[in-house]
């Protein structure tokens, strides 16, 4: 169980800011973290890794801080990795002297699966191959939770939808999967549930099958949460 309470992340010297009063998100739940540009999906994300200092409250997994567990975590970013000058049986070596959990065997097989070339330089790579090496990385270091922050950005809609997939096929159902995106449609088929947030708040925690259940799509309920923003009158001075 990933649990955050009362969490305050505030920048320095910038207005913006993150409060969670609450969230808890159990073992095995595939979770949509939504909202506009700007909203706060990035500083959740990082705050849920425990990257970087917060200014109150606290992230626990399964009732301990979040900053003794980082070889639970696994971050799939949109820039793939941070080794560009390796290929990846290189990156795969690395791994396993940084992540006590790193699985080689299974690694070599998902290389093979995604029919990645292993002796190339991973600069060399595509976005969709840099995306999808980390993907296996993440998936190899069989770690509990899966954090993909905006993970398609600049990938054609073949990657997108294979990437997803085999992502989602390969979970064992105990990983928890924390993704990040605008292509809502895209992935509403794939969430359990949607933490759509608003200028730095929760502003909706639904499950999809509540959604469905109501006859609504993910894109009506972020209008909605847009629409039930206290509004601040603006006035130019005269
Ligand atoms: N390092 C930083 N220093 C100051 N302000 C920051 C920093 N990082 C993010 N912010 C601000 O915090 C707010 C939330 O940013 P964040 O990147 O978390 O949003 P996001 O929802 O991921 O946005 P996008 O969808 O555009 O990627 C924004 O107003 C942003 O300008």
């Amino acid at each position: 169980m990933l649990e955050l309470k009362y969490v305050d992340k505030r920048y320095p010297a910038s207005p913006s800011k993150l409060y969670v009063n609450e969230l808890a998100i159990p073992a095995g739940e595939i979770v949509g973290i939504l909202g506009e540009n700007g909203s706060g999906k990035t500083t959740l994300l990082k705050t849920i890794m425990g990257l970087g200092e917060i200014q109150g409250g606290e992230v626990r997994i399964d009732g301990r801080p979040v900053t003794e567990q980082f070889d639970r975590i696994a971050f799939i970013t949109e820039e793939g990795s941070f080794l560009p000058n390796l290929n990846p049986v290189q990156y795969g070596r690395w791994l396993g002297e940084f992540f006590p959990r790193f699985d080689p065997a299974y690694y070599a097989e998902l290389l093979y699966d995604y029919e990645l070339p292993v002796s190339r330089k991973m600069r060399t790579f595509s976005k969709g191959q840099k995306l999808q090496l980390e993907i296996c990385a993440g998936l190899a270091k069989r770690a509990d939770y899966l954090i993909l922050d905006e993970p398609f950005v600049g990938k054609d809609i073949f990657i997108r939808q294979e990437s997803i997939k085999r992502l989602i096929s390969s979970l064992n159902g105990g990983e928890t999967v924390l993704l990040s995106t605008h292509l809502i449609d895209e992935i509403e088929n794939v969430i359990d549930r949607a933490v759509i947030l608003d200028k730095g708040l929760v502003g909706a925690d639904v499950y999809m099958d509540e959604i469905r259940e109501r006859g609504r799509s993910l894109a009506e309920l972020m209008a909605e949460v847009r629409h039930s923003r206290p509004k601040i009158r603006m006035s130019w001075p005269t």
